[in-house]
């Protein structure tokens, strides 16, 4: 190793934050790599102390650079805040170097001379150039590839007695400026005093304790050993012994008056100051409390504690990232290039396929939702909710006037006439009704069938969204299977309503029997006929009503004559009428029955003959209409044979119902829903477990490609950022002294190291 280079590793080795640069480097490394912005800002560090106590001499051995006004009379005037940004070296490995003022934005200034007469003019613009003093800092940027990113303050000194341009209360002024920049608890305090004063009356300490009593954030820096009286030495100063500090005392030997004159280097002087304690009897055996690269290392400690603890956020940063991107790669799943590894992956996708398809419908989805009902949920609510509901609702009467069932009984009598409830009729009517339940039956299986298909459009989703030929295929061949399951449940549901029409069980243990309803139907007749008789006679009933409830006495007095085509009708007994008569309604019809007879009433026409000379030899019969239809006047007899008839049918009807909604869901749920559930994973594997088919089934779209290596790419460079952060150099290690802006690492996250679930290799 040459000189040159020796002492150039030196002037690094004693540089502020030189240690802590590559770690800091790697941290901006990670964060920008990770996308996270570096969530540490390091505390700055202000210089105090009274004047021409070598606070500019310091500050500048620790930046390692010439640039501060120094001299016994110049001094600082203006606060100045430093602040270095770290930039990068450029990348054949040059190190451009410069600063810049706010005052003069856009201005590089490339030789450190010109900073330095810079600040002289920019004091004199504010403070003038007698000695005035102005609490208006001056902002100066270092940009350098070997610089930490800190803020370093040089602060006027305290000074008594006024000179110059200075205000009569100027060390009351002074301490207020320093007082307002250390005040904060970021702000990490030099307190430098000269060797050649009493340090129990120490400016520096003094202003520091009031805002730093504990003295967790203040160093104590003795400068000027090399000019303490003969005999002297600050060995007390430096072990703590006079006033204690919590950081402890470093003794620095800065260049001098004379050295400034020389024109001495900071290399120089690093290399006096460290023959000065190496040759002195009592500093040699203090190497820990002397020297500006001790000094550094010290700050380089606090500040590397710092950043330490601001560790744990940023790992836990890291941490979340992680736990966002597995996910996200763990979506766009593996990609197999061989033959056995797609036969695999499509097995293994065709299985939890089938395996989703049967949770949805059992209702064991992990993904369940809570904000609406799906799969199963769905299915059970269609049945007990939709069908069987619907089935309640239905009124076995409902489109059965009186009129059809007496005609109805009418037609099973024959020429007959019965005295008790015939059975054709009965059965004639209720297979009619049970009829009516074909539809909701059908309509109940089509609606599970949609619901299956859904519940297959939704198992997988996210999986298979990247692979759209396969999902395709699988919606396909799942469709079909469905189509072809519905076809028995449809098959079965109808015979279900079939052999309940087929074959009417009248001897069902629930069924209320013919005779039962008679009796019911007759007490219910004869009780509305007294109730209609008791409101008639209070004048309750209406004129229709009355019409309506004596049609039928009035009918059996009519003899109707003929009508526009000649017809005659008799009404009675029977009450028979033709079509041409008939109105639209039962009232209409009614109405127009009424009216014919008004001007016929009497003698019907094929009995009176008076216009007829030959009446009296031929009777001639009019042929019988060619639809004839019963009347809705009847006897109570024949009233209370409907009403037991209607009777008969709700019994029946209920009976049926009952059944029809305990059987048919279970016939759904055997040939249409579980079928499926069973025989799905076959179905599947047989269709679409094809070798020739490996390919197309597990083509990708180019997008889930790209996708899928960008996360792989991200989860790397976060992996490895953790694990950077575990690794981090000793210049991060704990300052044993209790440093501390906050934060206490102890227990925190940072320290259990990589979850095991990223640490898997990609
Ligand atoms: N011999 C010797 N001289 C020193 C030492 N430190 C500083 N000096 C000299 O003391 C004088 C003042 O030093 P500065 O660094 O300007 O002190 P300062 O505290 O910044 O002064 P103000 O800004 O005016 O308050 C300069 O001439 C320095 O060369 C030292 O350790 N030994």
């Amino acid at each position: 190793m040459t000189n040159a280079q020796a002492s150039d590793s030196e002037l690094q080795t004693s540089s502020l934050g030189y240690s802590l640069i590559p770690v800091v480097n790697k941290l901006q490394d990670i964060c920008s790599q990770s996308g996270i912005s570096l969530p540490i800002d390091l505390p700055h560090v202000a210089v105090i102390g009274s004047q021409s106590s070598g606070k500019s001499s310091v500050l500048e051995a620790l930046v390692g650079r010439d640039f501060l006004p120094r001299g016994p009379n110049i001094c600082t005037r203006r606060p100045l805040t430093l602040q270095l940004i770290q930039t990068k070296r450029g990348d054949d490995g040059t190190e451009e170097e410069y600063g810049e003022f706010l005052h003069l934005p856009g201005k590089r200034f490339y030789d450190f001379s010109e900073i330095r007469r810079e600040i002289e003019a920019e004091t004199e613009r504010e403070a003038g150039a007698n000695k005035g003093v102005s609490d208006r800092p001056i902002h100066l940027k270092i940009y350098s590839p070997n610089v930490l990113d800190v803020t370093l303050v040089d602060l006027p000194g305290i000074t008594r007695v006024p000179v110059g341009d200075q205000p009569s209360d100027i060390e009351a002024r002074v301490r207020t400026m320093i007082l307002s920049h250390i005040r904060p608890r970021s702000c990490l305090i030099l307190a430098v005093t000269p060797a050649n004063s009493d340090l129990a009356n120490s400016d520096a300490l003094q202003i520091a304790g009031n805002v730093d009593p504990d003295g967790s954030r203040t160093i104590g820096v003795i400068t000027k050993l090399d000019i303490m009286d003969r005999g002297t030495d600050a060995r007390n100063l430096l072990l703590g012994n006079v006033i204690p500090l919590h950081h402890g005392y470093v003794g620095v030997v800065n260049r001098s008056q004379e050295d400034n004159m020389l024109n001495r280097s900071i290399k120089e002087a690093l290399a006096a100051e460290e023959k000065f304690f190496r040759s002195h009897p009592v500093y040699i055996h203090l190497a820990d409390h002397c020297g500006v690269p001790q000094l550094a290392k010290k700050l380089n400690q606090i500040l590397g504690q710092h950043i330490r603890e601001n560790l744990p956020e940023l790992k836990s940063c890291i941490s979340l990232q992680l736990v966002s991107v597995t996910k996200e790669y763990a979506s766009y799943g593996v990609t197999k290039e061989s033959r056995g590894g797609q036969g695999a992956l499509l097995l293994n996708i065709l299985s939890r396929y089938s395996e989703a398809f049967s949770s949805l419908v059992e209702g064991r989805n992990e993904e369940m939702s809570t904000s609406e009902l799906s799969g199963g949920a769905r299915i059970h609510y269609i049945f007990q909710s939709i069908f069987v509901k619907s089935l309640e609702e239905v009124d076995p009467c409902e489109d059965l006037t009186d009129v059809d069932i007496w005609t109805a009984i009418q037609n099973a009598r024959g020429p007959r006439s019965a005295l008790f409830i015939p059975v054709v009729p009965f059965e004639v009517l209720v297979r009619r009704q049970i009829a009516r339940l074909f539809d909701p039956c059908f309509q109940c299986a089509r609606f599970i069938y949609n619901e299956l298909i859904k519940i297959g459009r939704h198992c997988l989703i996210r999986e298979l969204r990247r692979f759209p030929v396969l999902r395709k295929r699988i919606d396909e061949v799942t469709g079909n299977f469905l189509r072809g399951n519905l076809q028995p449940s449809e098959s079965i549901v109808g015979h279900i309503v079939e052999m309940e029409m087929d074959y009417i069980n009248t001897s069902h243990p629930d069924f209320i029997g013919g005779d039962k309803s008679l009796e019911i139907a007759k007490q219910q007749t004869r009780s509305s006929r007294v109730s209609l008789r008791i409101l008639r006679e209070r004048g309750v009933v209406e004129s229709d009503m009355l019409q309506a409830s004596e049609r039928g006495s009035l009918s059996r007095a009519i003899i109707v004559r003929p009508s526009a085509n000649g017809l005659i009708r008799s009404l009675a007994n029977g009450a028979v009428t033709d079509q041409g008569s008939r109105g639209n309604t039962d009232a209409e019809r009614y109405r127009a029955i009424g009216s014919t007879t008004a001007s016929n009433r009497g003698i019907p026409s094929i009995i009176s003959g008076s216009d007829n000379q030959h009446s009296s030899t031929i009777i001639l019969l009019k042929e019988p209409p060619t639809t004839l239809r019963s009347l809705e006047t009847r006897s109570e007899q024949e009233a209370a044979v409907i009403a037991a008839t209607k009777l008969l049918l709700t019994s029946y009807f209920d009976i049926v119902r009952k059944k029809i909604e305990d059987l048919v869901p279970k016939a759904i749920i055997h040939f249409l829903v579980n079928h499926t559930k069973r025989e799905l994973h076959n179905v599947l594997i047989e269709k679409l477990y094809r070798e020739n088919l490996f390919d197309e089934m597990l083509q990708e779209p180019e997008e889930v490609k790209i996708k899928r290596k960008c996360a792989r790419e991200r989860l790397q460079v976060l992996q490895r950022a953790f694990q950077t952060l575990d690794e981090l150099p000793p210049e991060v290690e704990a300052v044993g002294k209790g440093y501390s802006f906050g934060t206490d690492p102890i227990g925190l996250p940072w320290k259990r190291g990589l979850p095991s679930s990223y640490a898997t290799s990609i």
